[in-house]
């Protein structure tokens, strides 16, 4: 039997993972990956094999930590015959403590689990494959991953709130997310591109979540997230940074608890709730092409005008910040597939050096700017699954 090692990387809807072949550490071999779609009845549960061959699509009845039997009983029976020796899991909280991957222990479950209040979109929906596989194989080393540790390196200064200092004792600082995605970014770029892994590079992760990072001298320096992963860019459900006075409003005038501000801020803001359709750029996309004149489309248009905005701002934010600007990465679902983002947000940096290279940004290519760019653009694939195996690598 194979000995396997399971990543998840799960988000406030999906759980998603990947099996890699524990002895071939060098090449990171896929064995397959697959998605858990859990529902009030059960699970819907796919995987593909590593040439994206469907192994198996069903429902299941299990709910709960039930799941995380049947998934680890069908790895061992119908998949490639794999022994799970050790799981990795996305965290994205590690608050102030977490500063580099850990072994999960019942201690650290219970630290993670107090640090929800930062995170309330995503904490527990990370932490819970961990603690269901904690209860049914508590001999599994677990290693925990976070999303904040790449940005440990941030300077005091961009990390305090201009909040009463009672705040930052409670940790109420910034902490800035997607680092896993980053981590790996960075290193890629390490091998391909030394000199953007050195300079001043912006790495625009555009997904689901959104949020850039400032990349000097190969350090995280500023991020557009900040204590939670509400603030910076506009995102699919996110509002992203807005005026406080807005809560305020909230608050007062219709009288909004924390639930309902979790609801319109996290659930039904950004893409959604401008567009009024869908957080789903590829929807919001399509509908746009299909009829460019209804009511609905010049909604549409709106919501993907501010997206461009807001991104454009905040790329002049950080440009600032680094002092010059030597290189942008487009990563993650927008950011690797929307070649038209990534045109409207590169025209703005025209002053700034930037001259796209337009069939090679509709081909997606690796490089996308012309080769007398002062700035090199590239589109670089994220892959946060392959940064959490090789950190669980160094606990075996
Ligand atoms: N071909 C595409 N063109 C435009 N947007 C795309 C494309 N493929 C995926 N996306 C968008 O990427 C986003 C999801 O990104 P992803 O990185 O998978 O998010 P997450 O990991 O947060 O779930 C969605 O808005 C989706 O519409
Ligand atoms: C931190 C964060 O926003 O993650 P995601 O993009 O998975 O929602
Ligand atoms: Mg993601």
């Amino acid at each position: 039997m194979q000995d396997v090692i399971i990543v998840f990387n799960s988000g406030s809807s999906s759980l998603k993972f990947t099996v890699y072949d524990k002895a071939d550490s060098q090449q990171a071999t896929v064995l397959l990956n697959g998605e858990i779609e859990q529902n009030p009845k059960g699970a819907r549960f796919h995987a593909k094999n590593h040439d994206g061959a469907v192994l198996v699509q069903e429902e299941w009845p299990e709910t709960g930590l039930e799941i995380f039997d049947h998934l680890f009983h069908w790895l061992e029976q119908f998949a490639q015959k794999g022994r799970v020796v050790a799981a990795g899991h996305r965290i994205v909280h590690g608050g102030a403590d977490f500063l580099e991957p850990v072994k999960i222990t019942p201690e650290i479950l219970n630290k993670l689990d107090q640090l929800t209040p930062f995170d309330p979109l995503h904490q527990q929906a990370t932490l819970a494959p961990a603690k269901a596989i904690a209860q049914r194989r508590p001999d599994l080393l677990q290693v925990a991953c976070f999303d904040t540790t790449f940005h440990s390196t941030i300077p005091k200064v961009a990390r305090l709130l201009p909040l009463p200092r009672r705040y930052e004792e409670r940790g109420v600082v910034r902490y800035g997310f997607h680092g896993i995605s980053y981590s790996y970014i960075a290193q890629r770029l390490a091998q391909i591109d030394p000199e953007l892994a050195t300079g001043r590079t912006i790495i625009a992760h555009l997904g689901s979540g959104a949020s850039l990072c400032a990349l000097k001298d190969g350090k995280s320096l500023e991020t557009t997230m900040g204590f939670s992963a509400l603030d910076g860019l506009m995102m699919g459900t996110r509002c992203g940074a807005i005026d406080p006075g807005v809560l305020l409003y909230m608050v007062q005038e219709e009288k909004a608890d924390w639930r309902t501000l979790v609801q319109t801020l996290y659930h039904e803001s950004g893409l959604l709730g401008v567009s009024g359709i869908s957080p789903d750029m590829r929807v919001l996309r399509e509908m746009l092409t299909k009829d460019a004149s209804s009511a609905q489309s010049v909604q549409i248009a709106e919501a993907l005008s501010l997206f461009v905005y807001r991104i454009r701002q905040e790329i002049g934010a950080l440009t600032a910040v680094m002092g010059g600007l030597d290189g942008l990465v487009f990563t993650a679902g927008i950011g690797e597939h929307d070649a038209v983002l990534r045109h409207e947000v590169c025209q703005a940096f025209s002053w700034a050096g930037v001259t796209l290279d337009e069939a090679a940004n509709q081909r997606h290519d690796a490089i996308i700017s012309t080769p007398d760019s002062r700035v090199r653009v590239r589109v670089e694939p994220t892959d946060e699954e392959r940064e959490i195996y090789v950190s669980v690598l160094k606990f075996l």
